[in-house]
């Protein structure tokens, strides 16, 4: 992590936490604490609450009930879902990278030498050396998810929020994102991240939060991640959508295991090439939660 006031995270409690829109709950009586250092994956299906419960923590959402402890005065770094991002304002690899500086620069300050050579350190560290003038709207998916990697290192929060921080990207790119994941916690920030990927999930996270509208399972991730917590999930696809789509059963286990199977287009790049995700399916393998189609938002 770049040099900077390293400040040491401190401990989040959820008290039966009610999160929503427009006074419509989406996530129930959520407890528990996020420990300072954990390394906490969020998983669960589609519509289950999981960006929702990231963005409450992120300070963006006001809890319908309950209350979260320990965020004041704490700073947060926030890596929304990539498909949320406006790319096409004219600005380079390194003035994107460089708003991680905000909170030292404020939003028009000058980069001082010692800022310039952070911001070209973390771009090396994201794989970006030599990449500082390219305009960001030339960037492949997996090139702006390097950026905004480089920007949240800047920001230097002890607090690391991170919303499907690999999906459509190459695992190229995400083998290397996954490894600075792993630095951050080795340098004892807190890092919570939603992930699909119940095999990235048991490789690399020894926490994990399961979500499905409630908590289903929160602790260490071989105790979560268990037949009984994946069965639960398959029984009540209903509970995310009431338009959810019909599901077939897969035979067989599925090879590369997802927490969900998304209903609608949904591309995955694995070594470069783009294919598009098969249709909504529940595999019968331990890796794999039910469908559950996005609601439509107003
Ligand atoms: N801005 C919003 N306004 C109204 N409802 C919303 C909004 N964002 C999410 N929702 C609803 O809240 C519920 C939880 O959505 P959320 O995006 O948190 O789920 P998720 O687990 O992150 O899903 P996914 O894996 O598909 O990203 C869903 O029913 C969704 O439709």
């Amino acid at each position: 992590m770049a040099a900077g006031a390293d400040v040491a995270p401190r401990p989040i409690t959820l008290h039966d936490l009610t999160l929503g829109y427009d006074g419509h709950p989406a996530v129930h009586h959520v407890s528990g604490t996020i420990a300072p250092g954990a390394l906490l994956a969020v998983v669960g299906p589609n519509g289950a609450g999981k960006s929702t419960l990231i963005k409450a923590l992120a300070g963006l959402l006001k809890p319908l009930g309950g209350r979260i402890d320990g965020l004041a005065g704490q700073r947060v770094a926030y890596l929304p879902q990539q498909a949320t991002l406006e790319r096409g304002f004219p600005i380079t690899v390194g003035e994107f990278a460089a708003m991680g500086l905000w909170h030292e620069t404020g939003a028009f300050g000058g980069l001082s030498r010692p800022q310039r050579e952070r911001v070209r350190a973390a771009l090396a560290a994201v794989g970006l050396d030599g990449h500082a003038r390219q305009p960001i709207d030339t960037l492949s998916g997996g090139q702006l998810q390097r950026t905004l990697f480089a920007r949240l290192m800047l920001q230097d929060a002890p607090i690391l929020l991170l919303d499907e921080p690999f999906s459509a990207i190459d695992q190229r790119t995400t083998a290397d994102l996954l490894h600075l994941l792993r630095q951050w916690h080795a340098a004892g920030k807190t890092v919570l991240a939603v992930l699909h990927d119940l095999h990235q999930v048991r490789e690399a996270f020894p926490d994990t939060l399961m979500l499905a509208r409630e908590l289903v399972g929160w602790g260490p991730t071989e105790a979560v991640l268990t037949q009984g917590n994946l069965q639960r999930l398959r029984a009540m696809p209903e509970a995310f959508d009431a338009r959810a789509p019909v599901c077939e059963v897969e035979g067989g286990g599925a090879p590369h295991e997802h927490a969900h199977a998304h209903a609608h287009p949904h591309v995955h790049e694995h070594g470069g090439a783009v294919a598009p995700h098969p249709s909504p399916r529940i595999a019968s393998g331990a890796g794999s939660l039910p469908s559950g189609e996005r609601g439509q938002r107003p």
